[in-house]
């Protein structure tokens, strides 16, 4: 079984306490969904492989560690996840972005697929699938298996909030990928919807509510 880290480092703790809350506007929230997913991307890639370079300082050659950012690949789950993208790239700008279109069915809480665009190498890469809530877990799952269906396997999932059901169920689903949450949270609600979690991220990163 794959790891399951839960954050606890107060910046993402107080960062995630203002998204919140219901009064934090479009922008600032939407300035922090990057700011928290840069900090857990921080944390999920501790263990990328490192290769030697050999270079010049001012004074001599030496030799340094380089991350393979040639290998990598941010997945956002769109639409929420874009913005989780945009502050990872910000510290893994090399690395290239598969766009991944889900939305959940608000009736069966079910995700429907509307769009999937990869590097044309995915398979060879090391993936990062984000999405700022993990829920039922539908979406991740089904992310997930699209991934797997196109022959990717290196496959790590971060998320800002999760449900403990969310968490199970990806879990069983694909025991093989890291799941990195910012925050834990109680349970669902009888729409799906985390409690006490922060709403719905897409509607607060894009104003659309
Ligand atoms: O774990 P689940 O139960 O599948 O729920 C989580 C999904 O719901 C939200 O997306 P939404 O369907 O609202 O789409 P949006 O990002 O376009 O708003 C969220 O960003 C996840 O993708
Ligand atoms: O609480 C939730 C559940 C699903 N999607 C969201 O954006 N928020
Ligand atoms: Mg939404």
């Amino acid at each position: 079984m794959a790891a399951v880290v839960i954050m606890d480092h107060p910046l993402i703790q107080h960062k995630i306490g203002i998204m919140r809350r219901k009064d934090t506007s479009t922008k600032e929230f939407r300035d922090l969904v990057s700011e928290v997913a840069m900090l857990i991307c921080y944390e999920a890639t501790r263990n990328l492989p490192l290769k030697d370079v050999e270079i010049e300082t001012p004074l001599t050659k030496t030799v340094v560690k380089e991350i393979e950012g040639k290998k990598l690949c941010i997945a956002p789950i769109l639409r929420a996840g874009l913005h989780m993208a945009d502050g990872i790239l910000n510290l893994i700008p090399n690395a290239k972005v598969g766009h991944i279109g889900l939305y959940r069915n608000e009736e069966t809480l079910e995700p429907v697929e509307y769009f999937c665009k990869l590097p044309s190498d995915a398979a060879k890469r090391e993936i990062f699938v984000v999405d700022p809530m993990l829920a039922t877990g539908g979406s991740a799952v089904a992310a997930i298996d699209l991934l797997k269906k196109r022959g990717i396997s290196k496959i790590h999932f971060l998320c800002l909030i999760a449900a403990p059901e969310g968490v199970e169920r990806l879990q069983n689903a694909h025991p093989d990928v890291n799941i990195f949450i910012g925050n834990l949270d109680e349970r669902l609600n009888d729409l799906g919807y985390i409690l006490p979690g922060l709403g719905d991220a897409g509607d607060r990163i894009y104003g659309t509510k």
